[in-house]
């Protein structure tokens, strides 16, 4: 079993235990369910740098990196810094994130919001919505086609983005559907943790130009943003760097000065 198989079988269990408290016909009553979304894609395409930057408390590969800072203050600092987005991981056994943090970063924010989890039913979309998500995150290498299809396409019917994340060749080729966005390569391996941006430089000749190409994880440079947007890229996911430290909204805010 590799981390992965593990955190979708809880996963299942999770959707299904909440699915008996509170209903999906429920959610669609949230106040955020109403709301427009902002487009993370479009935002992505008009920015000079197009950082999203996560919350991200803990992690399986690093256990903890930040359990200090609080949600809203790190929100708050993002958005200052004028970055183009931010991503809320909202698993709590394996990230130590909550539908609580999104709809607090939500509450103190007015630009595009990432719901960071692992997808595997569509309660889950209908929940990123209610929760004022603008965006959510499927994961090649969890879905079957079909699935990424049905779900991409859900999403949009209720004004979500979609950014889908894949790792490899094969799982490229089952993802350029016209309900995606966003493409993401995953520089970090999820089955080995093994990070390398090779991977987003080999992959990026493969993304037709009507997606806005997205590069994931391990960035810690405004060296590798440079090089990568030599290879097409108009997003970057930047988590760790920004998040080890006592300040990541400054953090990042430093980050796009060295940027421009
Ligand atoms: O902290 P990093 O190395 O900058 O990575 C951020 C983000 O890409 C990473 O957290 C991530 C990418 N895909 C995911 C899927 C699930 C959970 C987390 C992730």
């Amino acid at each position: 079993m590799t981390i992965l198989d593990t955190i979708t079988a809880y996963k299942l269990k999770e959707v299904n235990a909440k699915k008996k408290v509170l209903p999906q016909s429920l959610l669609e009553h949230f106040p955020f369910f109403d709301r427009v979304p902002i487009s993370l894609a479009e935002a992505l395409r008009n920015a000079p740098t197009g950082i999203i930057a996560e919350h991200k408390r803990r992690s399986p590969s690093k256990s903890v990196i930040n359990d200090k800072v609080s949600i809203d203050e790190v929100a708050i600092g993002y958005e200052k810094a004028g970055i183009s987005g931010m991503s809320v991981l909202t698993d709590t056994k394996f990230f130590g994130g909550s539908l609580d943090d999104l709809v607090l970063a939500r509450a103190v924010t007015s630009f595009p919001l990432l719901r960071k989890e692992f997808i595997v039913d569509p309660y889950q979309i209908y929940e990123a919505k209610a929760y004022g998500a603008d965006a959510i995150l499927l994961i090649a290498a969890c879905l079957k086609q079909s699935e990424l299809k049905d779900y991409s396409e859900i999403a949009k019917s209720i004004g979500l983005d979609v950014l889908l994340e894949v790792h490899n060749m094969e799982e490229l080729e089952k993802s350029l559907l016209p309900s995606v966005d966003m493409l993401g390569v995953n520089n970090r391996n999820l089955k080995t943790f093994e990070v390398s941006t090779n991977i987003s430089k080999e992959l990026s000749k493969h993304i037709p130009d009507e997606f806005v190409k997205v590069s994931e994880s391990g960035i810690s440079s405004v060296e590798t943003i440079k090089e990568l947007k030599e290879y097409g890229f108009n997003g970057f996911l930047i988590g760790e760097n920004f998040m080890k430290t006592d300040n990541p909204g400054e953090s990042a805010s430093d980050f796009l000065k060295q940027l421009q």
